[in-house]
């Protein structure tokens, strides 16, 4: 397997425009916007009303896309994803968007998520005749839309999206339309714009930002939006569920510049930092230094609160980029040295607060606590701006197997002691909850916190195997 060295693993990215004709040009710029969510593999459908085509690869959007194939790909309406792979593996066959031809009509579609009834239903597809050309949970809401029963294609695109469990953006593109739709609790991402007459959709309003698009609203859990030539028609195919948007988004997924419920990122993470202070007793130290690039707002929330200047006490190589061997843990501790460097000047003698979002495995802050030591740091407190990650995540993000989590079987001191810190602080839940403005109260604003929590907004299968567990398996 192919892998990067990367402690948190992204979670894929979708883009859709309809009724502009440079569809898929701007799909193109769409998906630049939404790289940070997938390195893995990149795509675009793009449809003239006579036919769909696909330009798709495995890699990043830069090495998919050219200016050949992009010229070629002619259209008004397109749908465009960035893959990180959570279930099926990789492989060009799970690159998305999946292109399906049939008699009955072309489709294709765009996932960001991950669904845990998968293996369920396709077991159940299988045993009546079905034949998967991926292994990608994506393609099991194709076969359900093909064996409905019901009549016309948006009514067997709901029945459909209504048998589905977990997570799930979705973007269907037909020669006729584009349909939007997104899980009961609104688990991951999912904006609505608009470009001069055309719709936009874009998993982060970063995308929107890129191509001066116009932010409208979210898309509603349990929402389907039908855009065509005609405009576009508000439906449902389930009602809203208990709101579990994923509160990792607003700690280290999403780019600080994109907007979640109109609460901005980089604006929460900030807040995450200041609470963070507040709730760190007595530390003294000489400066405060995040980690790049996505700790940063935390740390200057941190530095605001406390009094404690910030500095740049380190930096990171742009350039590493993917890196194409095992992601075994021994290449991952030589793959944050080869990502981050300090700044001696600033941390020689200097006790530091070194502020970062998450601790999965540990290995990101223990290196990095060493190599601030090594650079003469005489202490380092390490403060987290999330709590201890204690559970995997079954809705499109690879957080590691509960063995490889560290705070799984650690105590904070334990996990303190084996990152060799002088003291370390996690953001509490209920600090984290406050941070992204999002109160539990409102039945419309819950956040995910399953893997801080444990409590899962929906039923967990007994068969939903964690994708990196199942190519270990084989
Ligand atoms: O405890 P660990 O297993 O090391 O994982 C935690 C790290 O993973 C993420 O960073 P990552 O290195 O994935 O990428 P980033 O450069 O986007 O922060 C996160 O920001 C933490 O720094
Ligand atoms: N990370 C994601 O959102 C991935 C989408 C889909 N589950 C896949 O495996 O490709
Ligand atoms: S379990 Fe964690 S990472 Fe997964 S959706 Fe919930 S909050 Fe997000
Ligand atoms: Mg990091």
């Amino acid at each position: 397997m192919l892998g990067e060295i990367r402690g948190l693993n992204e979670e894929c990215g979708v883009f859709g425009i309809w009724g502009h004709p440079d569809a898929a040009q701007l799909s193109y710029y769409g998906l630049h916007a939404l790289q940070h969510r997938g390195q893995e593999g990149a795509g675009i459908v793009v449809t003239d009303g006579q036919a769909l085509r696909a330009v798709k690869g495995e890699g990043l959007v830069n090495d998919v896309f050219n200016e050949s194939n992009l010229g070629t790909a002619k259209g008004y309406g397109a749908i465009a994803h960035a893959r990180y792979t959570t279930a099926g593996g990789g492989g060009i066959e799970n690159v998305q968007p999946l292109l399906f031809r049939s008699s009955t009509g072309t489709l294709a579609i765009a996932h960001n998520g991950n669904l845990v009834n998968a293996n369920h239903l396709k077991q159940h597809l299988e045993r009546s005749g079905s034949i998967f050309q991926s292994t990608s949970d994506t393609e099991v809401v194709v076969h359900l839309i093909k064996k409905s029963k019901k009549p016309g294609f948006r009514a067997q695109v709901k029945e459909s999206l209504s048998l589905l469990k977990g997570a799930f953006s979705f973007l269907i593109i037909t020669k006729e339309g584009m349909m939007v739709a997104r899980d009961r609790n609104g688990l991951r991402p999912l904006s609505l714009g608009r470009l001069g007459d055309a719709y936009v959709v874009a998993s982060e309003t970063c995308a929107f930002d890129l191509i001066g698009a116009e932010f409208i609203r979210e898309v509603e859990p349990g929402e389907l939006l039908v855009i065509t030539d005609g405009g576009i028609e508000e439906d449902r195919f389930v009602e809203m569920e208990k709101r579990a948007m994923c509160a990792m988004e607003y700690v280290y997924f999403a780019r600080p510049d994109s907007n979640i419920d109109e609460i901005n990122i980089h604006a929460a993470r900030k807040r995450m930092g200041k609470q963070l202070a507040k709730e760190c007793f007595g530390i003294e130290a000489d400066v405060v230094t995040g980690v790049p690039d996505s700790s940063i707002s935390a740390a200057i929330g941190f530095a605001e609160e406390s009094g404690i200047p910030y500095e740049l006490g380190l930096i990171k190589n742009r350039y590493t980029g993917r890196t194409f061997i095992q992601p075994t843990q021994e290449l991952r501790e030589r793959g944050v040295k080869m990502k981050l460097s300090p700044v001696v000047q600033v941390v020689k003698g200097k006790r530091v607060v070194m502020v970062d979002d998450s601790i999965v495995r540990g290995t990101t802050s223990r290196r990095i606590v060493n190599m601030l030591k090594e650079a003469g740091a005489t202490e380092v407190h390490v403060v987290i701006s999330s709590p201890p990650m204690k559970n995997p995540c079954f809705y499109g993000i690879d957080t590691s197997t509960s063995e490889e989590l560290i705070a799984s079987s650690k105590s904070v001191e334990e996990i303190r002691e084996a990152i060799g810190a002088d003291t370390l602080t996690f953001l509490s839940a209920d600090g984290l909850v406050e941070a992204t403005a999002r109160a539990f109260d409102d039945e419309t604003r819950g956040l995910c916190m399953a893997c801080f929590t444990g409590d899962y907004p929906t039923e967990i299968f007994p068969d939903t195997v964690l994708p990196h567990v199942k190519e270990l398996q084989h």
